[in-house]
């Protein structure tokens, strides 16, 4: 795109995503770039309204999908951030998880995985406690889908064979992993990583272990609030003398991670074991998670929007150097990839036709 004509990114998010998400410090920043951000009005069929450059979007259904399919098809051009398909793999937390298990990535002392887990898709297997053995208590209980509903962000520290009873399948049992209370969010947005430090749940000591009964329900609890932080469960973390992961180590999870996914904007959860000090666990991954809790999202996150339109990003124009390489993990929605003309990304394979994607 010549530099001297306007970006639009249009933006499809429920109202309390689109409240947090497009303040209107972000809207000046993009707007003095020369992006606009429009609203997508979801009276209206996506087709009907633009032109876009970019949509941006978390609606979900079989609707929008479609909508989304005949925009691609009509807007060849147009970048949309990012494919159902890649999203929706976000949906389930088995084949979440899949994709950190599927990584390769040469690390030096630090490793990385997943905790042990199983899927529970009945009562019968629940309480069939040979079906699981190779998992200690205390374990979770995570709803299986991960849909952003309240209910699937309801879970459950399970102490003992008690517990069982309230959980209703289909359900994921992981093991909980001892980490000194603190979680670290990494948050992704095209090539930039961000890594910080939340509160979570503390440690459960095999003597505590003993004397704690049934079960702790539990619900988002890094995005606690300040009374609920204060709250004794939960207030004796210190998150100020935990240190970070190695920056270069959690940056290379996050670009095999974005690649893996096919995904531009998402976040995952990381553990550190407390057994294993250099020991690092994914439990959980976020399609277009809170960026406006990450500190300069705004810069991020219009940096990103030029990168995607085409235009110089604030770096590149002080530096004068024209680069119209733009860093987007391309969609991979195997339908629109043959109508658009696009490819999918594994490396070695035919890349975008469109200038617009480049990995
Ligand atoms: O609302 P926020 O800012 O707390 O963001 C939520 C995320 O919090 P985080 O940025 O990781 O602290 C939150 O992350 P967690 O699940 O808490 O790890 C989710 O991404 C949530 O989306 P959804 O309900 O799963 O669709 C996110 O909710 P939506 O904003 O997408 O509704
Ligand atoms: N295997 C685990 N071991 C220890 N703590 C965990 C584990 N899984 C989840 N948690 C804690 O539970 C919280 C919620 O789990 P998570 O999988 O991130 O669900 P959500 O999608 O609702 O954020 C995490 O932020 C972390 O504090
Ligand atoms: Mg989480
Ligand atoms: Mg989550």
């Amino acid at each position: 795109m010549a530099d001297d004509k306007r970006g639009v990114v249009g933006y499809a998010l429920l109202p309390k995503k689109q409240q947090s998400f497009i303040q209107d410090s972000l809207l000046s920043l993009c707007k003095s770039r020369g992006i606009d951000l429009v609203r997508i009005d979801q009276d209206r069929r996506l087709i009907d309204q633009g032109p876009f450059d970019c949509v941006l979007h978390k609606m979900y259904g079989d609707d929008w999908r479609k909508q989304l399919e005949e925009f691609q098809i009509e807007n060849p051009n147009s970048t949309i951030i990012d494919s159902p398909l890649s999203i929706e793999r976000l949906h389930n937390r088995i084949s979440m998880l899949q994709a950190v298990s599927e990584l390769k990535i040469e690390s030096g002392t630090d490793t990385f995985g997943i905790p042990k887990q199983i899927v529970i898709y009945d009562k019968d297997t629940l309480f069939d406690r040979q079906a699981w053995e190779f998992l200690k208590y205390p374990v979770i209980a995570k709803p299986l889908i991960a849909d952003g509903s309240a209910k699937s962000h309801k879970m459950a520290l399970i102490f003992n064979h008690e517990g069982l009873n309230k959980l209703r399948p289909p359900i994921v049992l992981q093991e909980f992993v001892n980490h000194g209370g603190v979680i670290f969010k990494v948050y992704v947005v095209g090539e930039f990583v961000k890594c910080v430090k939340r509160k979570s749940l503390p440690d459960v000591s095999e003597e505590k272990l003993k004397s704690l009964e049934g079960s702790l329900p539990f619900s988002q609890v890094s995005n606690l609030t300040s009374d609920e932080r204060n709250d004794k469960y939960y207030k004796l973390m210190d998150l100020e003398e935990t240190e970070l992961p190695p920056q270069s180590f959690i940056t290379d999870i996050a670009r095999g991670l974005r690649r893996g996914l096919k995904l531009n904007l998402f976040n995952f959860d990381v553990i550190r074991d407390a057994r294993i000090g250099n020991r690092y666990l994914v439990i959980d991954i976020n399609y277009f998670p809170g960026y406006a809790k990450m500190p300069g999202y705004e810069t991020v996150l219009t940096d990103f929007f030029c990168d995607v339109v085409g235009k110089k990003s604030l770096s590149e124009e002080k530096e004068k150097g024209g680069v119209d390489k733009l860093q987007v993990v391309p969609n991979c929605d195997v339908d629109l990839t043959k109508i658009a003309s696009k490819t999918c990304c594994s490396d070695g394979e035919e890349k975008e036709k469109s200038p617009v994607l480049q990995v």
